[in-house]
């Protein structure tokens, strides 16, 4: 089955005058005082399209602050009605919906934490069922694309049109400077997949520490985000929560000021033309990469043949590390991270293996 979703147009429920849609908002409503005066901060900016609010917090372990609840809606209400500006807010259970919904707020989104539970997301949009509200959904903890695009499946088949995915980076177990590795091939694909369903950038989750936040947002804006969502606190390093990865509504306006913006194409005649001149020899250029390629695991099938009929293993050890190292040298001579060759050689070793076990496994010709 191909996935197919219908989604409405961001600018048909946000007006963000054709510039990325930009939340921000403190990671956890803590008091009336603290939420009111960042949204008003942040109102001022001017560059703010919506707030967004952590009233329900789900923590790994027990014992932490598990955001205000219930009691904390009526501070957005406030904060709303100072500002103008619409309100996001995490729900997790149908509960939650409907409190949200009641105390008026605009857009809610469901948490990578719930993500990963289909029977969670099933509630959520049974919940949703005739309601007419936008829904941000963030990607699963884990890197699984298609427990991200079960999710707006499921709650597309509620109704809801007014849909955008949230990219906050994954949690891989692997060692990496980043709180949450962000995996950006994961949202070309979800792009790939859907190219109407509006992608927004969690700079906040994925980094974990306020230093990481420009060159990640800024990454986002490289492929063409069409938004970001950021924590921002008027005292970070006093957050109830979050307090290493939130920035000051001042430090947040500073990182917009730098921030390029990118557009997916350019008018400009001089700009198209070189493009597509480019455009051609790298299509040349792919051709040959995989002629090269099968050119190569035809070699593979000759030498497999060989190895069948005189009983010598695929793997060679030996000759394996020479490859990957004389590749990676030459990678490195001609201007490429050894990394990138080294991961290529990876790939495409493996992919000799599984073919010659396939012409191992066949019977010699007689
Ligand atoms: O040289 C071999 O014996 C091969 O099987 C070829 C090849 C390769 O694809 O280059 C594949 C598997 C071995 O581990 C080493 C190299």
């Amino acid at each position: 089955m191909k996935p197919d979703l219908t989604v409405a147009p961001l600018n048909s429920w946000i007006e963000t005058n054709g510039k990325p849609l930009i939340i921000a908002g403190p990671c956890s409503a803590e008091t009336e005082e603290q939420l009111c005066e960042t949204a008003r901060q942040l109102a001022a900016l001017g560059s703010v399209h919506a707030i967004r609010a952590g009233v329900w917090k789900p923590r790994t372990r027990p014992g932490s602050f598990e955001g205000m609840g219930e009691a904390a809606l009526p501070w957005i209400q406030k904060a709303k009605a100072e500002t103008g500006l619409p309100f996001a807010v995490e729900v997790a259970t149908p509960q939650h919906i409907e409190l949200a919904l009641k105390y008026g707020v605009d857009i809610l989104w469901v948490g990578a934490r719930t993500t990963v539970n289909p029977f969670n997301v099933q509630e959520i949009a049974d919940a949703l069922k005739g309601v007419d509200v936008p829904v941000l959904i963030k990607n699963p903890v884990n890197p699984d694309l298609a427990l991200w695009v079960g999710a707006f499946e499921r709650i597309a088949g509620a109704g809801i049109t007014k849909l955008g995915a949230i990219h906050r980076g994954f949690s891989t177990g692997e060692a990496s400077k980043y709180r949450n590795i962000p995996m950006w091939q994961m949202a070309i694909e979800l792009r790939t997949m859907f190219p109407q369903l509006p992608i927004i950038g969690d700079p906040s989750h994925m980094a974990g520490k306020r230093a990481y936040l420009n060159e990640l947002a800024q990454m986002a804006m490289d492929l063409n985000y069409d938004g970001l969502i950021v924590e921002s606190h008027i005292d970070p390093d006093k957050a109830w929560s979050d307090a290493a990865q939130q920035l000051t509504p001042a430090a947040f306006g500073e990182m917009l000021d730098h921030l390029q913006i990118r557009q997916l194409e350019s008018p400009d005649r001089e700009f198209q033309g070189a493009m597509e001149q480019i455009r051609v020899k790298i299509d040349s250029v792919d051709r040959q990469l995989v002629e090269m390629l099968a050119a190569r695991m035809s070699l593979v099938e000759k030498m497999a043949e060989y190895k069948r009929d005189n009983n010598v293993s695929m793997f060679q050890p030996d000759r394996w590390k020479e490859i990957l190292q004389t590749r990676k040298q030459l990678g490195e001579k001609l201007n490429l991270y050894p990394e990138l060759v080294e991961e290529i050689y990876k790939i495409i070793h493996m992919e000799s293996i599984r073919k010659q076990t396939e012409v191992m496994n066949s019977a010699p010709v007689v």
